[in-house]
């Protein structure tokens, strides 16, 4: 695996060294002591994924709260997401940047958002699924989320969302030096 730092600090894209030969490719997606050598999170109690039926689903921008942030290690199992990390912790020295990478089930790229980040994404065609490796245990009362278009953070989405859930669109405005 490849660590590639990004415009958030703790954000990094995490890329597959493949191993091919006439039956296929074989590929380390995940390693505890790798990532405990980066000072990333190497335990992930829970898993996840989201398919995604069209182009332009946007999902997010989304966290959890204190007590329980988690770290996320994001990966297209199929298709290809315009990903998001939004840095929301006040004492970073990336407060309020952004970065993106673009995850992609044919590089097997992941894109690993720390705690205190807020996440979201945009499929860029049909069909896609997110697989998600979660630091801590999904608490209902600890979800949170900020708009994806807030002018405070400024993402340079690649295209306007065409479908969205109510509750993603109905997002308040982001409140300088608070995580809600
Ligand atoms: C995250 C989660 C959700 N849920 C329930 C709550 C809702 O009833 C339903 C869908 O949840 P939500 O609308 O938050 O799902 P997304 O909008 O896809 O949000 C997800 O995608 C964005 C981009 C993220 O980064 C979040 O990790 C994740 O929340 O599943 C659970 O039961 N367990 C869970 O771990």
């Amino acid at each position: 695996m490849r660590f590639s730092p990004t415009a958030v600090a703790g954000a990094f894209v995490v890329d597959v060294e493949e191993r091919a030969d006439n039956r296929g490719v074989f590929a380390r997606t995940f390693c505890a002591e790798s990532f405990a050598a980066h000072r990333l999170a190497s335990v992930y109690p829970q898993c996840n994924v989201s398919q995604n039926h069209k182009r332009g689903t946007l999902r997010g921008m989304h966290y959890q709260a204190d007590p329980k942030p988690e770290s996320k290690l994001v990966r297209a199992i199929r298709g290809r997401v315009f990903d998001v990390a939004l840095d929301l912790r006040p004492a970073s020295e990336t407060y309020l940047k952004w970065a993106a990478v673009e995850l992609d089930g044919e590089k097997r790229n992941a894109f690993y958002i720390p705690a205190g980040c807020a996440h979201g994404f945009l499929t860029l065609e049909d069909n896609c699924e997110l697989f998600y490796q979660m630091s801590e245990v999904y608490v209902a009362e600890l979800a949170r989320g900020v708009r994806y278009d807030d002018p405070e953070f400024g993402i340079a989405w690649p295209f306007a969302p065409v479908i969205i859930s109510e509750r993603d669109a109905a997002l308040e405005s982001y409140v300088r030096g608070t995580l809600t």
